[in-house]
């Protein structure tokens, strides 16, 4: 499908059309298809800044009982502002339910595309000291070493908000890759005890959001294609030491971890990412799945994607 059939639509239009594609789908429940909604907007292709520059589309995914959006931007910077707004907007939710909000870093290029969390009007808007932070994955080096998601994170975001240090939960440093997978699975096992963190049906952590990167191989955390970690389906935090892409030796969350979240945002940019999108989106009769197509999150799963990360849709 080429991006045309995901063309850009505009937000008001988006969200009447969204209403008719749901309708659509329950009058034709789909098993697993891709339904773009998008229809050629004239004014928003003559001059897309009237919309606020973001170029929006949508295209549910209906699959599996499991809800699926796809939001494509023209730059990376109306992702940016797009994704800080889903985030603050969580963030009030859970902060007034439950007046806490948990969250989970990947790191790569996702910390770069936050940056708009730590501009106003959401570095004044969000309650930070309701939030408790985590990571999916984190390479096993110390803290300050150039290759720590840690280092990445608190340099490109968490020291310019007012998050409380204790709500902070970064990997034992000083461990081997096997004792930090055993240390943070027991912490997680601890705030779930306090009721720091809610528990899914199954067991699990249920994470309020996790913010996924995703490689151009298709991975995610540190689940790479191919890999035996990618069907870990008990414990809550593995580790691996051949890591395809280096640092070698890293600590993940397992699939059951992930997808027990109620809500996952997958940001995803770049052209090189534009191959396993598209086997993500549009489906494959492979039956190796790439780590990308596993995950499925309680609630919601929203896609974020650039432009060139959407070429092959
Ligand atoms: O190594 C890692 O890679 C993934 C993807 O990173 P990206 O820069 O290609 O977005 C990242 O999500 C993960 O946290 C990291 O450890």
């Amino acid at each position: 499908m080429s991006i045309s059939s995901f063309t850009f639509v505009s937000p008001s239009l988006y969200s009447e059309l969204s209403s008719i594609c749901l309708a659509l789908q329950l009058i034709y429940p789909p098993r697993r298809f891709v339904h773009s909604v998008g229809f050629n907007c004239p004014e928003f292709s003559a001059d897309p800044r009237k919309f606020g520059g973001q170029a929006r589309s949508m295209a549910a995914v209906v699959g599996e009982k499991k809800n699926k959006k796809v939001d494509v931007f023209n730059t990376e910077e109306d992702l940016a502002v797009s994704l800080a707004r889903y985030t603050a907007d969580l963030s009030d939710k859970f902060t007034k339910e439950r007046g806490s909000f948990t969250v989970v870093l990947s790191g790569g290029s996702l910390i770069q595309s936050l940056r708009k969390l730590v501009e106003p009007p959401y570095i004044d808007s969000i309650e930070w000291s309701k939030w408790h932070v985590f990571w999916v994955d984190e390479r096993v080096v110390p803290k300050d070493h150039a290759d720590s998601n840690y280092k990445l994170a608190f340099d490109g975001f968490l020291r310019q908000v007012p998050i409380l240090p204790g709500n902070v939960y970064a990997i034992n440093d000083a461990l081997s890759a096997e004792d930090a997978a055993e240390d943070y699975e027991t912490c997680l096992k601890h705030l779930v005890h306090c009721k720091v963190l809610d528990a899914a049906g199954n067991g699990f952590p249920k994470f309020d959001l996790m913010l996924l990167g995703m490689g151009p191989d298709g991975h995610v955390a540190s689940l790479f294609p191919g890999h035996p970690l990618v069907k870990e389906n008990e414990k809550w935090v593995t580790f691996i030491k051949d890591s395809p892409k280096p640092p070698p030796e890293r600590i993940t969350f397992t699939f059951p971890v992930i997808n027990s979240s109620a809500y996952i945002a997958l940001v995803v940019c770049g052209a090189d990412t534009a191959e396993p999108v598209h086997k993500a989106l549009r489906g494959s009769d492979d039956f190796d799945k790439l780590p990308v197509e596993m995950v499925s999150p309680e609630v919601e799963l929203t896609w974020f994607l650039d432009k060139a990360a959407a070429t092959k849709l």
